[in-house]
């Protein structure tokens, strides 16, 4: 009796060992397999835990530019316990941002949603690409950033342009030097928070200060809620405490906006009819009570997209505005071009206005060559929305890609003398060849060599906005003053720290009136 239970319990371990080889057997033959076919980017050699931190310095976009011209245009990279592809040329960004516009339509995810008090589902950048992402791009590019509605703000662009170059005279008049940083900033921030709200940031003492505070305090917590990346699914304990900080930010953000939606409510609902120039917000409250909308606009929805809006469009401006001013004065024979070109075409008895840029074609050569050299978004994140092949390789869905669009604007093999600052490059009447390099002034159409704006549906929309800022800017700042620096010649070019490329140090300079703007805006208005 023993001997045959002993038996059937010998076949019945058999039996299960028998099972369990054949299932690893087929799990290692079917990983073996997914293996073989499946082709990954080349990847740096990694160090435990922390990846490929070690390779960094502490410009990220620079790094990544060294990296890429040794494992290539399209490479694997782990940063503790994220992993990232990067896209370091043009023609794979084509493949991103063209063949495959609509699998890299969407974004990865940032921060820890747990810590926003607007739901991800209210975020314009962060949307998936879907229904919601599709409406508020319509929206933005039908209205709030349409051409008619940037005209009809014109108005207010330079009244804010005035009060800087009043600034910048009376900074002469004393011989003192100008924070030009904080000055610009100020500026870009005035305008955009009056085009988005009608709200002058720097006339209404209260939420001017407020304001600027937010964008200045959500702006610092980026750096680190990217090392938060780092630490993958652990981020949700917010070991920083970015979390904590930005829901306390948020909730001051929330408050203030509150009022002034409610604000906009009163007057809409005293005014009863059109109002004479709507600003952001009117426009929105309008969507959001339109019952035959796609999407039904909630408050949150609004509120979080101005939020990106103030986010999205002032540092980045500034920040170009005041490379290409300290590229200017580092090359003198490029800004008395520039100068020659204004006096011929406009004269000196009125400020150059929007409606000049069409008829200044070197003033739009430097524009585009301070972008190309200095893009305030070196490095855009997209999500994969599906399984496809890059270059060659596989691309799972889901996988984090970042562009980076610093490399492939200063890529040899793409652009002659990348890292010199020659606007004469982008002059479309020119038709030498520069080498073997072909001729690069058309950046119309699908030039993925030049994309300090992003590219595809998802490029940035707010472009035309900052072309028409950075123009009139840099001509008036070239048209009205000479420029001196504060105990040296030349303007230090060090790059910032971190994921975008500010100036490392503030742009301290003394302006010397050349044409004064107040008298000249006296004489022709
Ligand atoms: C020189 C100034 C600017 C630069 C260099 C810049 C650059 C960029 C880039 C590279 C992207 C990502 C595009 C992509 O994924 O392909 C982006 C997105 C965006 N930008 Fe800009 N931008 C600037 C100004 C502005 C302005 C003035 C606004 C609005 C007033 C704005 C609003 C946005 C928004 C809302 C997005 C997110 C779009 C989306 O996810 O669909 N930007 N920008």
């Amino acid at each position: 009796m023993a001997t045959i239970i002993e038996f059937k319990f010998g076949c019945f371990l058999f039996g299960i060992w028998f099972l369990s080889t054949l299932i690893v057997r087929s799990l290692i033959k079917k990983h073996a397999k997914s293996k073989a076919v499946l082709q990954h980017p080349p990847c740096p050699p990694a160090l435990p835990i922390i990846g490929h931190l070690h390779l960094l310095g502490f410009v990220f976009p620079k790094s990544f530019q060294t990296l890429a011209s040794r494992y290539g245009p399209l490479m694997r990279i782990h940063i503790g316990a994220s992993t990232s592809y990067l896209v370091s040329n043009a023609t794979v960004a084509k493949e991103v941002f063209k063949t495959h516009d609509v699998s890299f339509a969407s974004r990865p995810e940032f921060g820890s949603s747990e810590y926003s008090i607007y739901k991800d589902s209210s975020s314009f950048f962060k949307a998936d690409y879907g229904t919601y992402w599709r409406f508020m791009k319509k929206i933005c590019m039908m209205e709030l950033l349409s051409a008619p509605q940037l005209n009809r703000f014109a108005g207010i662009r330079k009244e804010e342009m005035m009060k800087f170059l009043e600034t910048l005279v009376r900074c002469s008049d004393e011989a003192e030097a100008c924070n030009l940083g904080a000055e610009i900033m100020t500026m870009t921030n005035n305008t955009i928070c009056r085009m988005a709200m009608s709200t002058r940031c720097s006339g209404n003492a209260n939420q001017s200060q407020m304001i600027r505070e937010f964008v200045k305090g959500l702006q610092q917590l980026v750096p680190m809620m990217s090392l938060g990346e780092m630490l993958g699914p652990l981020k949700r304990y917010d070991l920083f405490g970015t979390g904590r900080r930005l829901k306390a930010l948020l909730m001051q953000y929330d408050k203030l906006i509150e009022e002034i939606m409610m604000e906009h409510e009163k007057e809409r609902n005293a005014i009863d009819g059109e109002r004479e120039r709507k600003d952001m917000m009117d426009i929105l409250l309008d969507i959001s009570e339109d019952e035959s909308a796609e999407v039904k606009l909630t408050r949150n929805d609004i509120k979080a997209f101005l939020l990106e809006i103030f986010l999205g469009g002032t540092e980045t401006t500034s920040v170009v505005l005041q490379w290409a001013l300290a590229e200017l004065i580092n090359h003198p024979e490029v800004f008395k071009k520039l100068r020659e070109e204004i006096n011929t075409i406009v004269g000196s008895t009125r400020l150059v206005q929007e409606s000049d840029i069409p008829n200044l074609p070197y003033l739009q050569a430097v524009v585009k060559e301070s972008l190309r050299l200095h893009p305030t978004v070196p490095l855009i994140p997209r999500k994969c929305r599906e399984d496809c092949k890059i270059n060659g390789y596989d691309i799972l869905s889901n996988s984090r890609m970042i562009i980076n669009v610093y490399a492939i604007m200063r890529d040899p093999d793409s652009w002659e003398d990348p890292s010199k600052f020659v606007p004469e490059r982008f002059l479309v009447s020119s038709t030498e060849k520069h080498g073997d390099h072909e001729h690069q002034g058309d950046m119309k159409g699908q030039n993925f060599k030049y994309v300090p704006f992003g590219g595809g549906r998802r490029g940035c929309p707010g472009a035309a906005l900052a072309y028409t800022v950075l123009h009139v800017m840099i001509a008036v700042l070239v048209q009205c003053f000479d420029w001196k620096i504060k105990g040296g010649e030349k303007v230090d070019m060090e790059e910032g720290s971190g994921f975008t490329c500010g100036m490392a140090h503030p742009l301290v300079c003394c302006p010397i009136t050349r044409l004064n703007p107040l008298e000249v805006a006296v004489c022709s208005s």
